[in-house]
């Protein structure tokens, strides 16, 4: 499927960051069959939630594994190949050379595909700077993407405001995922480069990760239904 044809809603990945295994499932359930595409991390996968990622699939759902992977480059070939077997659609990885390398070889032939995190979405450029990194946002977001490319690497997630620079840099070869979001009038958070669902996906986003808006909502299912409809109405 080329990124112009994945349908409005399937572009919405509902990140899971619940407490336990029953409150997800219980917002799984809320948001019935308006939402197809979730995204495990830390506090479900470490909260028992890996079997979750199989159980979705055999439902016909599709799950976004963002364990965000970094080690030597053996070890993460070897986490990666074990992955392959829990039926994630996709898998992230942050986006060192080792990393990203590692993670291509241990994915091999399955249907699995690695996304590089190019810059956290809660940093700015001093937070950086504070890290000790001499490039500002958007050149280290495009320097790695270009690393990724070269690497063999499905996708990149990046802010929305990187979008448009990286589909010049890597066309539509690579599958442009975007955490960061968060519909008008709701709480930023932690997240730093941020937009509206509709801004991202003109901007060229193929997928929106929308965690807090949407599970913190006292009405999910309608917030998630919501952004669909801004998705399909920027998708004209
Ligand atoms: O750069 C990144 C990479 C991953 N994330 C993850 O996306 C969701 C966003 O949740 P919100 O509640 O909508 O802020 C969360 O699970 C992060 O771990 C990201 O935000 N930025």
């Amino acid at each position: 499927m080329t990124p112009a044809e994945i349908a409005p809603k399937d572009r919405l990945i509902v990140a899971l960051d619940l407490p336990s295994v029953d409150a997800a499932e219980a917002m799984i359930a809320g948001l019935g069959d308006s939402v197809t595409f979730y995204k495990v991390g830390y506090r479900l996968a470490y909260a028992g939630g890996l079997p979750l990622v199989a159980k979705l699939a055999d439902q016909g759902k599709k799950v976004f594994l963002d364990l965000k992977l970094h080690d030597i480059g053996n070890t993460v070939a070897q986490g990666v190949e074990s992955i392959t077997r829990l039926g994630a659609t996709f898998l992230t990885v942050h986006a060192y050379p080792q990393t990203m390398k590692g993670a291509v070889e241990g994915r091999g032939s399955a249907k699995l595909k690695i996304l590089a995190v190019t810059v956290l979405t809660s940093y700015n450029e001093d937070d950086l700077h504070a890290a000790g990194y001499r490039l500002g946002v958007s050149e280290l977001v495009e320097a790695r993407a270009q690393q990724a490319q070269v690497l063999g690497v499905d996708g990149l997630v990046s802010s929305p405001e990187e979008v448009g620079s990286l589909r010049k840099i890597v066309g539509h070869q690579m599958s442009l995922v975007t955490p960061g979001i968060r519909p008008a009038g709701s709480a930023t958070g932690d997240q730093k480069r941020i937009m509206t669902p509709g801004r991202a996906i003109s901007a060229g986003a193929d997928y929106l990760v929308v965690g807090r808006p949407v599970v913190e909502a006292a009405d999910p299912k309608a917030v998630a239904e919501a952004i669909q409809a801004e998705i399909a109405q920027a998708l004209g």
